[in-house]
């Protein structure tokens, strides 16, 4: 698709809606404008107008905003109209400006896209951008906002600064070794600070974990033998009847799955099948399913009802917790539970929910939001500090050497930003956006 079309599209997400915006990006941003709105607006001030089709037919009285390029989110020349969110008023609208010569539809990203191309955004940025718009809870907000706003990239164009820096100073010193004028009092500094580089990425990147637990959520299994009342915790978690509940063991067979928000995150809860040596192959099914969740749990929820005999905990290297269960039956008991409750007698729920957000807290922590999320910047960050630890570690190889792996180490955030090739990249990260962002 031409870089040079002009692109639109409804901005504003489902209809109806009290208001629809539909943006315009592109060489013919304004010159459309005119032709529905009269004029040109202001920069940057709402402005009432009458809009009309190309047969000067009254389509609906909208508010009409101009940005002026480079100004503007896309970095083009933009126009917004702010319209009434009926079906048929929008349809009518994006008719009459897919009609104008050079306009389309823009694709899924399509906006994005040409803002990081027009140097608005970074690929930290719009990974954060695309984040946000995604974002379902509290602590996903302020992850994706800290990317969004470049906090991230900030900090790694520092970083790459810093090592395109030594590498400079490095590359002097053995431009000028014949002359001995450069003392080794700079190389020394060159390297403790490299070193401490080494130490800021290692531990920017052990945020990862947690960056991952925000944003994809805190994995929780509910375990336990048939009957014990998975299914129903599972149930009242969520306020709602996901799972089948019946006084028969081994009722649930398949994963069930659902999504809680838990102060501000993202849990994501799973029920499975009681395990026993069954000998119903559906179950017996439905028993490997179980153990394949525990075992990349991040939490089990080992439960049994209380008065039970022996509690066979599955064993595992994620946390377990003890969950007795029916605390109505057997009123009393008390064996070395982490928590005790009744889903017929409402006993014990907050109980449970407290256990899981302390044991999301304990790993997440409850502030910084500084911290890589995803995949690809682990992966980037990663690679970033293994070639500049390759730099630290071959001290007695010529300086050329030790000059090209801090260049390979600045070039990996340069990729991680996208400030160096990576057009292979953006289908990728473009194609997750929405028609309209
Ligand atoms: N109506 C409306 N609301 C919106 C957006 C939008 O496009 N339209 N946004 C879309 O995502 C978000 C706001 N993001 C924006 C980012 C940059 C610019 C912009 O005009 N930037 C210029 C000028 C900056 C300035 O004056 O401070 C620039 O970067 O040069 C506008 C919106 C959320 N709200
Ligand atoms: N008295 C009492 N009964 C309960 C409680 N929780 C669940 N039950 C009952 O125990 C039976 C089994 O409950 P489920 O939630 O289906 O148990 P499950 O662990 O999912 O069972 P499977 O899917 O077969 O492994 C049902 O008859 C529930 O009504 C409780 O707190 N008190
Ligand atoms: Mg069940």
């Amino acid at each position: 698709m031409p870089a040079g079309d002009t692109i639109y599209a409804l901005s504003s997400g489902g209809l109806p809606s009290g208001v629809a915006v539909i943006r315009v990006s592109g060489p013919a941003a304004f010159e459309v404008c005119r032709r529905l709105a009269g004029d040109v607006p202001a920069p940057r001030q709402a402005a009432l107008r009458s809009i009309r089709d190309r047969n000067g037919e009254l389509l609906d009285h909208g508010l009409v905003l101009s940005f002026v390029g480079p100004h503007s989110f896309t970095g083009e020349d933009c126009i917004e109209l702010q319209i009434h969110g009926g079906r048929a008023v929008v349809t009518a609208l994006l008719k009459t400006l897919g009609a104008f010569s050079g306009c389309r539809l823009a694709e899924a990203g399509e906006f994005s896209r040409r803002a990081f191309e027009n140097g608005k955004l970074d690929l930290v940025e719009i990974e954060g951008l695309a984040d946000l718009l995604a974002a379902e809870t509290e602590m996903q907000r302020r992850l994706a906002t800290e990317q969004s706003r470049g906090a991230l990239s900030a900090l790694y164009m520092g970083w790459r600064d810093r090592l395109l820096h030594a590498r400079a100073m490095i590359e002097a010193e053995f431009d000028f070794s014949e002359e001995e004028d450069i003392p080794d009092s700079v190389a020394a500094t060159i390297w403790t600070d490299m070193g401490a580089l080494s130490h800021e990425i290692k531990r920017h990147l052990q945020g990862y974990a947690r960056g991952e637990i925000i944003r994809d959520g805190f994995k929780v299994v509910i375990t336990g033998p048939p009957n014990a009342g998975k299914s129903s915790l599972m149930n009242a978690l969520a306020g709602r009847d996901v799972a089948i509940v019946t006084e028969y063991a081994g009722t649930t067979r398949d994963v069930l799955s659902v999504d809680l928000d838990l102060d501000g995150f993202l849990v994501k809860l799973y029920d499975t099948a009681g395990i026993r040596e069954a000998s119903d192959v559906v179950e017996q099914e439905g028993v490997r399913r179980a153990a394949q969740q525990i075992a990349d749990a991040d939490l089990v929820l080992h439960l049994s009802a209380v008065g039970d005999a022996d509690i066979q905990l599955p064993s595992v290297s994620v946390p377990v917790r003890k969950i007795g269960t029916k605390a109505d039956l057997a009123p009393g008991i008390v064996k070395d539970y982490d928590a005790v409750i009744s889903t017929q007698a409402d006993l014990g729920l907050g109980d449970i929910k407290t256990l899981i957000s302390n044991e999301i807290k304990d790993r997440v922590g409850d502030g910084a939001v500084s911290i890589p999320s995803r995949l690809r910047q682990q992966e980037h960050l990663s690679a970033c500090v293994e070639a500049l630890d390759e730099a630290l570690r071959s001290a007695t190889a010529p300086l050329e050497v030790r000059a090209e792996a801090l260049r390979r180490s600045a070039d990996w955030l340069g990729r991680l930003t996208g400030r160096i090739d990576t057009e292979m990249l953006l289908g990728a990260i473009f194609s997750e956006f929405c028609v309209g962002k």
